[in-house]
């Protein structure tokens, strides 16, 4: 008997604390309404297929290695055990590097070998030579600072784990399902070591929040906005009224508005030296996501990051305290309860202003990039906070959205989002919060 099963993992946002988080500082979280799916399934003998394939959807890119390539050349295959994860050797590592070498990846497609490897990897540590069909597709923009390469490890650890031997899952069971805590730790564990060769140095925050997810319930702004029917006699029919307070919406300024409402607010976490703690959210939080478009590459700004702290100790040590502060206050603001606009209002200007320091902080670590300082520009002309998210260097940006005043948040974000897509950004509202990794299991067959 054969079947398919498919494992879904989501993105994050990295709120406050990047790089710092690598050297021990607290970062803050969420995960959002993202995923990357991976699809694995073993051929029937009538298949008559005797290779491991990866088909790469996103970059519609298909590898196959027979299985005998792979035993001639893996020095460790098949004593490993899917229930100890361990990191790769340096003889393994080798190996794996000449494997993805022979695959002659064009110049523009290099960042996908560090992928390729990290399946290798997992996908040979927890089956061995099993002759298998792999398929990866994602909703995040890859290589951006949405954690992509974490989604990627924890969906494709899931996949393989839920189809392993010592797999204890209802293999009937009819949609999505999650798996038991230990069974969530031990694709945790995994994932981090497919991120050790695609990152170098990860802090595990990706993989983390990935795996577990951030939990979600409704956060119920306190000025709702209200949706009222009257009957329109020159029109004879039913017309829907848009009001927000005193208000009566424009039809463009209720579609900004909309974009704001639908995406959840859900809750966050705090990641300290491998240690996940769920915050709960208690006030409404939106952000917009920009992505830059620039292309830049994890390892080498961790790697970075890294040799500016050994050449300049005590003053690093320094930035990565005060980063330590900014999440500790961020978590601060966020967890306490508000009674009325005011207060939001008040915690909203603080959190913008502390997204500044955080952003000066990562500027100080060399992370900046002259695309995110555009992205600051334009924002700043609306009153709007932006600081880069994860890894920096290009990728993705994360701007502040004032909610106190819907209306006037929704005329912003429409203004806004025109300017920064002129300059050739693509913006979105993530929803913030949400679950980790799901499997669902399909195509019985025998
Ligand atoms: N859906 C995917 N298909 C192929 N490779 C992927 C996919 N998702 C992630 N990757 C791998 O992860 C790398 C991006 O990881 P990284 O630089 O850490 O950025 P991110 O912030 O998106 O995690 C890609 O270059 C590729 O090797
Ligand atoms: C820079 C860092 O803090 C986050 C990297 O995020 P991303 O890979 O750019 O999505 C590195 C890490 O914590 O592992």
């Amino acid at each position: 008997m054969t079947m398919e099963v498919r494992a879904r993992a989501p993105g994050k946002i990295i709120l406050a604390g990047e790089h710092a988080v690598v050297h021990g500082s607290t970062a803050v979280a969420a995960a959002i309404d993202l995923y990357t799916y991976v699809s694995l399934r073993f051929p029937t003998p009538h298949d008559n297929d005797d290779a491991l394939k990866l088909q790469l959807k996103d970059v519609d890119m298909e590898f196959s290695w027979p299985v005998r390539k792979l035993k001639e050349v893996l020095p460790e295959l098949g004593i490993k055990s899917a229930s100890s994860p361990s990191s790769c050797s340096l003889e393994t590592s080798k190996a794996i590097a000449s494997l993805v070498e022979e695959l002659n990846l064009a110049d523009a497609k290099l960042g996908l070998a560090s992928g390729i490897s990290a399946f290798l990897w997992l996908y040979t540590s927890i089956h061995g030579d099993k002759p298998a069909k792999v398929a990866v597709t994602s909703e995040l923009p890859l290589g951006s600072g949405m954690g992509s390469s974490a989604a990627l490890c924890v969906a494709l650890s899931a996949a393989l784990l839920s189809l392993s031997d010592s797999s204890k899952l209802d293999f009937s069971h009819q949609g999505w399902q999650t798996f038991g805590e230990s069974e969530l730790v031990l694709v945790n564990k995994w994932a981090f070591e497919g991120e050790k060769m695609i990152h170098g140095r990860p802090s595990g925050i990706d993989n983390t929040v990935s795996t577990f997810g951030t939990e979600y319930d409704e956060c119920k702004h306190p000025n709702n906005v209200k949706f009222t029917t009257t009957y329109c006699k020159e029109l004879k029919n039913l017309i829907v009224v848009l009001k927000y307070g005193k208000y009566l919406l424009h039809w463009e300024i209720f579609l900004g508005l909309f974009q704001l409402t639908k995406s959840i607010t859900g809750n966050i976490v705090t990641f300290r030296s491998g240690e996940l703690t769920h915050i709960k959210t208690n006030m409404p939080l939106k952000m917009l996501v920009t992505n830059t478009k620039v292309g830049r590459n994890t390892r080498a700004l961790v790697a970075g990051v890294s040799e500016r702290t050994a050449r300049h100790g005590s003053a690093m040590t320094s930035v990565f305290k005060a980063v330590d502060s900014i999440s500790n206050e961020v978590v601060g603001i966020i967890q306490s309860p508000v009674s009325d606009d005011l207060a939001i209002t008040e915690k909203e200007e603080k959190l913008g202003e502390l997204m500044e320091m955080n952003q000066g902080l990562l500027q100080c670590m060399g992370v900046s990039h002259s695309s995110i300082e555009t992205v600051i520009k334009t924002t700043l002309k609306y009153k709007l906070a932006t600081k880069l998210t994860g890894a920096g260097g290009g990728g993705c940006v994360l701007t502040l959205l004032p909610t106190h005043d819907l209306v006037l948040a929704a005329t912003v974000v429409d203004k806004v989002i025109r300017e920064l897509e002129d300059c050739g950004f693509k913006c979105l509202i993530a929803g913030i919060g949400g679950r980790g990794m799901e499997i669902s299991f399909s195509g019985f067959s025998s």
